[in-house]
């Protein structure tokens, strides 16, 4: 098992999510003799786990089941231990397209936190990427750096421990795409500059609140990035329902038609009319070639 290859069979020392249903999943690191208990009763990881094919159906010590999936980075966003506030998938699959990520693209971030974002650009830019990770709480960049190994993508990453903003990233021209989830980004924008290659790169920084926002703007302004907007995903979920719609009269029935007066049930959405969460803005920007 390792977060950017899939394998068939779960095997000591994989992290695999138990899946309970769709709001209840938990990570586990396989070992044998260990247990885990669920609601369900217990899951015997030598004799239930271990030899498995993921995503197969276990039967519980109480005689309820789960499922047992692959991890992914979409399942270790909604499972992993928070050390921090997270990033989710719908501003993640954002990040990924509108900083152009691929495979082999270089990457610098800055907080790692509890590396949810980390996770699913490390998928992205494998095998032949790099992300440089730069969180200043000492206790958070050793187990992020602890957990890249478990998940076996430490080739990958090199996780430093120091303030992106008075020591920058580590590198220099090296990076395709900086990503920023910090308090000051402004004071990080030339730190990212001096990553970015020379023939230039995207940007994206994440805030919560608007003054942020210009501020990190009018920094990005001044080091010379150009395309610099600003957008806010929301996730609009729509409710599903059956309704009722008359069959069109062309007037061509005659009145005691009983098709007249027929209806037909379709399936119709209807958006929420206000739409709560807000998470954050990205601020998105292109540094040209120099
Ligand atoms: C909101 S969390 C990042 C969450 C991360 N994007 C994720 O998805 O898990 C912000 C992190 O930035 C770190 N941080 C704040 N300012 C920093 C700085 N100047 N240099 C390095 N890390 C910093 C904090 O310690 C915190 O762990």
């Amino acid at each position: 098992m390792s977060f950017v290859e899939y394998s068939d069979h779960i095997q000591e020392g994989d992290v695999a999510i138990i899946y309970l249903g769709h709001d209840s999943m938990m990570p586990v690191k396989v070992q044998q003799g260990a247990q885990t208990q669920t609601r369900y009763g217990a899951i015997r990881h030598s004799t239930d786990l271990i030899g498995k094919r993921y995503g197969s159906k276990v039967t519980c010590s109480k005689g309820g089941w789960v499922h047992v999936l692959h991890p992914t980075p979409e399942l270790w966003t909604v499972t992993l231990p928070h050390r921090t506030q997270i990033l989710y998938t719908t501003d993640i699959a954002m990040i990924t397209m509108m900083l152009e990520l691929r495979p082999g693209s270089v990457v610098c971030e800055s907080g790692t936190g509890s590396g949810s974002l980390s996770h699913a650009i490390l998928r992205t830019i494998a095998p032949t990427g790099h992300l440089h990770t730069v969180e200043f709480h000492q206790q958070r960049a050793e187990t992020a750096a602890q957990e890249f190994r478990q998940h076996r993508v430490d080739h990958l990453v090199t996780v430093r421990n120091q303030d992106v903003c008075k020591d920058g990233f580590g590198v220099t021209g090296v990076a395709d795409a900086v990503f920023l989830d910090i308090p000051s980004p402004w004071e990080a924008v030339k730190h990212a500059e001096a990553a970015m290659k020379t023939q230039g790169g995207r940007l994206c920084s994440f805030s919560p609140c608007i003054e942020q926002v210009q501020r990190t703007c009018e920094a990005l302004a001044h080091q010379g990035f150009e395309e610099i907007s600003t957008l806010e995903v929301l996730l609009r979920v729509h409710d599903v329902r059956t309704v009722s719609l008359p069959l069109p009269d062309f007037g061509s029935l005659p009145s005691e038609s009983p098709e007249r007066t027929a209806a037909v049930a379709v399936k119709t959405t209807t958006p929420p009319r206000e739409i709560p969460g807000h998470t954050g803005y990205l601020t998105f920007a292109t540094r040209a070639r120099t």
